[in-house]
């Protein structure tokens, strides 16, 4: 299906996005895995989902919500949805909104962000979200024509610090200075702290790790047990 940015933003406002992703190398890395999970993600509410793969993305046609779709290449650099060609393959795998780098780093295949957006806007109906790591990066994205501006890599390209909740005030700063919807994004792991990121100026949130990400989350209750000192009652044998 192809939405229009009016429509997908009045379906999103105020509401949680799901982003559905296992590593490689995970348990979970299995397209119908995800496919459920986003599944299982749409029936407590959620009003769009976001998915890493073009397998991802076609396992999961059948969803009655927006997909976001990106194709992760690696995991440093300029790594979601990397070139046109990433771009317009995650379009093919039937995304409605394709999510790809928007810093003003360089990109792997020589393009701007603007010539990536133009060109993949000549061959797909897609709205895409800019992943921006900073404001310049959500002024420059929005310049370069983007529909949706996430916060998605705040604190992970040295422009802003690494936050342990959202980058709340990236979120706020943007809101200030931009008119293209905002999607917060990172870190956001508690319901308050979804609730601040609306608070602060995100049209909508989303939320990965804290929702789809058992191994993570279960490492937080181990942290969280492991720091007591050792006095749990341990019954008589
Ligand atoms: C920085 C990067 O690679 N972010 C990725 C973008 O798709 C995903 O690994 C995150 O899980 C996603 O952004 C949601 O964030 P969180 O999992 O913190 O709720």
């Amino acid at each position: 299906m192809s939405i229009d940015a009016a429509t997908f933003t009045a379906r999103i406002s105020g509401g949680l996005i799901v982003s559905c992703q296992a590593y490689p190398g995970e348990a979970m890395r299995d397209p119908n895995t995800m496919a459920q999970v986003a599944r299982a993600a749409v029936t407590g509410g959620a009003v769009a989902i976001r998915l890493q793969g073009t397998a991802d993305i076609r396992a999961a046609v059948d969803l009655d919500v927006p997909v976001i779709g990106l194709w992760k290449d690696g995991d440093d650099g300029v790594f979601i949805t990397p070139t046109l060609e990433h771009a317009r393959a995650v379009a093919d795998a039937g995304a409605d909104v394709v999510a790809l780098d928007g810093t003003r780093r360089p990109r792997p295949d020589g393009l701007t962000l603007a010539g990536t957006i133009a060109a993949l806007r000549e061959t797909h109906d897609v709205l895409v979200m800019a992943d921006c790591g900073s404001l310049d990066d959500a002024i420059a994205a929005e310049e370069a024509g983007a529909d949706l501006l996430g916060t998605t890599l705040a604190g992970y390209t040295g422009e802003r610090r690494k936050t342990p909740g959202p980058d709340l005030e990236l979120v706020a700063q943007v809101a200030a200075r931009c008119t293209r919807p905002i999607i917060a994004e990172g870190r956001i792991h508690t319901p308050d702290a979804a609730a601040a990121a609306i608070e602060a100026g995100a049209t909508a949130v989303c939320v990965g790790t804290a929702i789809t990400h058992p191994s993570t989350i279960t490492s937080w209750f181990v942290a969280a047990l492991d720091a007591r000192p050792a006095s749990g009652h341990e019954g008589s044998a």
